[in-house]
């Protein structure tokens, strides 16, 4: 019988399986952020530990970092976090990109671009959106702060072996569809809570043709499905990213890992305990009207009615999450005002997605009343992006242009959505509070926030006047 690539990849990290216990599992990679490391940290000094393997863990600034005057930590909290970060791994000698590095950005974002994650690795962080590095056919996952600990400690880790569900998605993605809406799509249909207890291996031609950095935003938000994990196995487009970059296997060593990865690859025959079919050509660009992720629909689409009849959730919860988003059940979400726009995250801030955002912008103004935000993944994707000249696309259009960070993601940082207002986001969660006190998020894709900034609501990218061969370049 075949195997799944997570079947492979666990086999191959076994440290110790006892009947009737977790297993233990060798890691390979351990990135660390301010926000989850310091109690790790501590509880090594208070045990009189050292870290294991320091050349194993990756270090970056990104939650509590400003994205604008950068020398100035107001908060308290942040500047401490960020000032820990610092002596950590200065003193237990881990690699650290810190707020002045050329490598700073968020570390779903940067890790991936340095060639640190690399298709069979188990890469873990203290941080739920780890499931973006899956994308390389890596076993990625979140972990709390005393794993953290314990691996710092360990370099290994307990874990029970999950189930694996097969995602599959064919058939061609309509025009103004984009990998954010496939994820989205899936979350709508199935639910927050679809990959509880699951790794999600998303597989199938759709999926097969997409960029990594398209692959990246899909395991990116496999969490917000409820899973472990997501990942895609490794193919040609994967070796493809992975050659030259800075900590990527070199010359001939690349040669002979590929070999390797693309042993990786789920087996055709592979078993999987449960499998969900999705066809491409029935997505439409997506929104979301509530306050989780599954809370979506086509932008076409409205809030659901309260007779229960067309959404999957009971008429109390559309009642309190319309309520809390400042709309009303049946409400159609075209044309709904936003005053604040944010192109970021590590679901949606790379090179790609600034493209994608630039060319539905290009020629055209932000909305008067809408604060539009770019905030690029990271300091190189700032740097490429600036070299193509995308950040004059989007100050002409009356953006701001940042430096990276995780930013209008979630209020950690300065910038906040503030009490009641609403926003147009490419980030990945849209609970209550997210974005500051009383935010309202819709989570979008780029081409989709791009076009309720130019339009000053949400509105359909499929519907503004672009060049079609420019969009089409771009979807
Ligand atoms: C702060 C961190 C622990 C958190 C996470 O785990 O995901 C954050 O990155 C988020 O996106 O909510
Ligand atoms: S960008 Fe958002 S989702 Fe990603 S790590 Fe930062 S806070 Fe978490």
């Amino acid at each position: 019988m075949g195997k799944t690539i997570v079947q492979k990849i666990w086999e191959n990290h076994l440290v110790a399986a006892e009947e009737g216990r977790p297993d233990l599992l060798y890691i390979d990679l351990h990135l660390l952020h301010e926000v989850t490391s310091p109690q790790a940290f501590d509880g090594l000094r208070e045990k009189g530990r050292t870290v294991r393997r320091p050349e194993l863990c990756f270090a970056v600034m990104d939650h509590n970092v400003p994205t604008i005057n950068r020398s100035v930590i107001e908060d308290e909290t942040a500047r401490k976090q960020l000032a820990a970060l610092e002596t950590n791994c200065r003193e237990f000698g881990i690699k650290l990109a810190g707020l002045d590095s050329e490598e700073q950005g968020i570390v779903h974002v940067t890790g991936p671009e340095l060639g640190l994650t690399w298709p069979g690795k188990t890469v873990v962080c203290g941080d739920s959106h780890t499931s973006t590095h899956g994308a390389f056919g890596a076993l990625a996952f979140g972990i709390g702060t005393s794993e953290v600990e314990h691996v710092l400690a360990c370099q290994s880790l307990y874990q029970k072996r999950p189930k694996v569900l097969e995602v599959h998605v064919s058939g061609k993605r309509p025009f103004g569809v984009t990998a954010k809406d496939i994820i989205l799509n899936f979350i709508a249909q199935n639910g927050t809570n679809a990959g509880t207890g699951f790794v999600i291996e998303f597989t199938g031609d759709t999926i097969a043709e997409l960029t990594m950095e398209e692959r990246m935003t899909v395991c990116n938000m496999a969490i917000e499905a409820g899973a472990k994990a997501g990942l895609i196995s490794p193919d040609e487009t994967t070796f493809r990213y992975l050659k030259d970059r800075k900590y990527a296997p070199k010359d001939s060593e690349f040669e002979k890992y590929k070999q390797q990865w693309s042993g990786l690859a789920s087996d055709q025959d592979a078993v999987y305990d449960k499998t969900i079919k999705m066809d491409a050509a029935d997505i439409a660009p997506m929104v979301t009207w509530g306050t989780n992720p599954g809370m979506a629909v086509p932008i076409t689409g409205h809030v659901p009615d309260v007779s229960g009849t067309d959404s999957k959730y009971k008429a109390d919860e559309i009642r309190h999450a319309a309520s809390y988003m400042g709309l009303s059940p049946g409400e159609q979400l075209e044309g709904i005002p936003v005053q604040h726009v944010f192109i970021g995250s590590c679901t949606n801030a790379r090179l790609s997605d600034l493209r994608d955002a630039a060319n539905v912008i290009k020629g055209k103004k932000v909305s008067s009343g809408v604060r539009a935000l770019v905030v690029p993944g990271s300091q190189s994707v700032k740097r490429a992006a600036e070299k193509e000249g995308l950040h004059e696309i989007f100050l002409n259009a009356g953006f701001e242009w940042r430096e990276s960070g995780c930013s209008m993601c979630l209020g950690m940082n300065p910038d906040i959505v503030p009490q009641g207002e609403r926003c147009a986001s490419t980030s990945n969660r849209n609970f209550e509070g997210r974005q500051g006190k009383g935010a309202r998020t819709h989570l979008v894709s780029p081409v989709m926030a791009a076009a309720a900034a130019v339009e000053g609501h949400l509105a359909d990218v499929r519907k503004l006047s672009i060049q079609e061969e420019v969009l089409h370049a771009t979807l």
